[in-house]
């Protein structure tokens, strides 16, 4: 007689599933039948071609999986180079080969596409380092009982988990945030801190950093010595300068220089804004700015003193590059960025492209434009792609740099009535996770 098969003694969500593939938002994907319908199951921390066992939850749709244990792994399973990935919500593709982290990518983003352009060929550019990269962090402290953890946010949770070493971390910010926890002793409450890099020197292991932190109530005056204690000159590595938001508050304590920095694209060093954005890895930026800078030149190459709008600008990583090329209004919302642009362009002798502080989903587009550059955040550029749609005279090119495929998507559908795409690039800007950079040039098809 034969056994019973053992799945049939286990509670019915017990089950094991076979990964299909990977969904854009990072999670393995299988479908099985459950009540007699197809349904799709998405389980973090899967990889393709996986037989795993997980525990299935069909309230939701999609309905969930958590990972138990894999009982065969896919062609594209790696031992993940992070033993914290399954608790840690940082890198959602540890366990994925970087090989097939690219490929699935360029999937994700042919399928993002309009239904026309999917054959044209896409280029894709790796990340020098896929681990070490990240050079700008945001942690998550809470503090009681005169203790703090420091950690990283749980998947889908705001609960600091304690990571004793975090792998994708530049080295400096990755001592940075290990100098935290002390820090905080004796403070009471919720708190985010981001690190990033200070000025360029010229020997990288001298690179100080710097603090941006953001406080639940008031913090104990121990703290604030501590930081200060901390401040380390330049030329040996440490911090550099913090700036301290409590409560209500709407001026920051400021101790040392908390001014972030990152290495430019035309190689002189660029000033970001305190609390402002920043890419990621300043190693994958410049790859990324040096080939909008490109783009931008190519597309401009025939049109002598060009009119150029670039719009979600930052503290200027394109702008300093866009700037010779034509008569540019750079469009940004922050106003700290605004400051660190015109700085970046005045140090370059650019100090006539103009600076706009506005929202660029309400910017009104000049009627003679050669150039426009969009680099919007995470929930695109819908208002800006309908407004083009709508122009009499569209910009004769269109650059836009994307990290996310979905809004991506949505806004290149708007335009693609309009343009046809030049050049479709892929970045392995966050290298372990499922997220990708996207440049995409379009040119005017009338
Ligand atoms: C993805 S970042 C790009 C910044 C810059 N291109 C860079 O590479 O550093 C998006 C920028 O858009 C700004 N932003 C967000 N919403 C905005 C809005 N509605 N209007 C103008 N700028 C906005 C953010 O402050 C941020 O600086």
């Amino acid at each position: 007689m034969s056994r019973p098969r053992k799945e049939k003694s286990r509670p019915s969500n017990d089950m094991t599933l076979e990964i299909a593939e990977v969904a854009p938002g990072g999670d393995g994907v299988a479908i099985v039948t459950h009540q007699g319908e197809r349904r799709a199951v998405f389980v973090r921390g899967a990889a393709p071609g996986d037989r795993i066992e997980a525990r299935v939850d069909f309230g939701p749709r999609p309905a969930r999986g958590q990972l138990r244990n894999v009982v065969g792994a896919g062609v594209d399973r790696v031992e993940p180079a992070c033993p914290h990935t399954m608790r840690c919500g940082g890198c959602n593709w540890m366990q994925i080969a970087n090989d097939a982290q690219t490929r699935i990518h360029l999937e994700h983003l042919r399928a993002a596409l309009p239904e026309a352009w999917r054959e044209h060929p896409v280029e894709s550019v790796r990340a020098t380092s896929a681990l070490r990269y990240r050079t700008r962090a945001r942690v998550h402290v809470r503090a009681s009982g005169g203790r703090a953890i420091v950690g990283m946010h749980a998947p889908s949770s705001h609960e600091p988990i304690e990571v004793d070493a975090c792998t994708v971390l530049h080295p400096t910010i990755e001592r940075a945030r290990l100098e935290l926890e002390p820090r905080f002793e004796r403070a009471h409450g919720t708190g985010d801190v981001e690190i990033a890099l200070g000025p360029p020197v010229e020997n990288d292991d001298e690179r100080g950093h710097v603090l941006s932190v953001r406080w639940s109530g008031a913090l104990p005056g121990e703290v604030y010595a501590r930081f200060e204690r901390a401040l380390t000159p330049t030329g040996e590595t440490g911090l550099r300068g913090a700036s301290i938001v409590c409560g209500e508050a709407t001026r920051p304590a400021v101790i040392g220089d908390p001014t972030p920095w990152m290495a430019g694209a035309d190689g002189s060093p660029l000033q970001l804004a305190v609390g402002g954005f920043a890419q990621a890895s300043e190693e994958g930026n410049l790859l990324l700015a040096r080939r909008v800078g490109e783009l931008a030149a190519s597309a401009l190459s025939s049109v002598p003193n060009a009119h150029i709008v670039e719009l979600y600008a930052g503290a200027g990583n394109f702008t300093v590059l866009l700037a010779p090329h034509g008569q540019l209004v750079a469009v940004e919302s922050h106003a700290g960025a605004c400051r660190a642009a015109q700085a970046n362009l005045s140090a370059r002798g650019l100090a006539g492209a103009k600076v706009v502080e506005a929202d660029a989903s309400t910017y009104a587009l000049p009627k003679a434009l050669h150039l426009l550059v969009l680099d919007p955040p995470r929930t695109g550029a819908r208002a800006v792609c309908e407004q083009v749609a709508g122009l009499r005279n569209p910009p004769r090119f269109l650059l836009y740099v994307s990290c996310d495929l979905a809004t991506l998507g949505r806004d290149l559908h708007t335009l693609s009535p309009l343009y046809r795409p030049h050049t479709l690039e892929a970045f392995e800007l966050f290298p372990q996770t499922s997220h990708l950079e996207t440049v995409v040039l379009l040119e005017r098809v009338r």
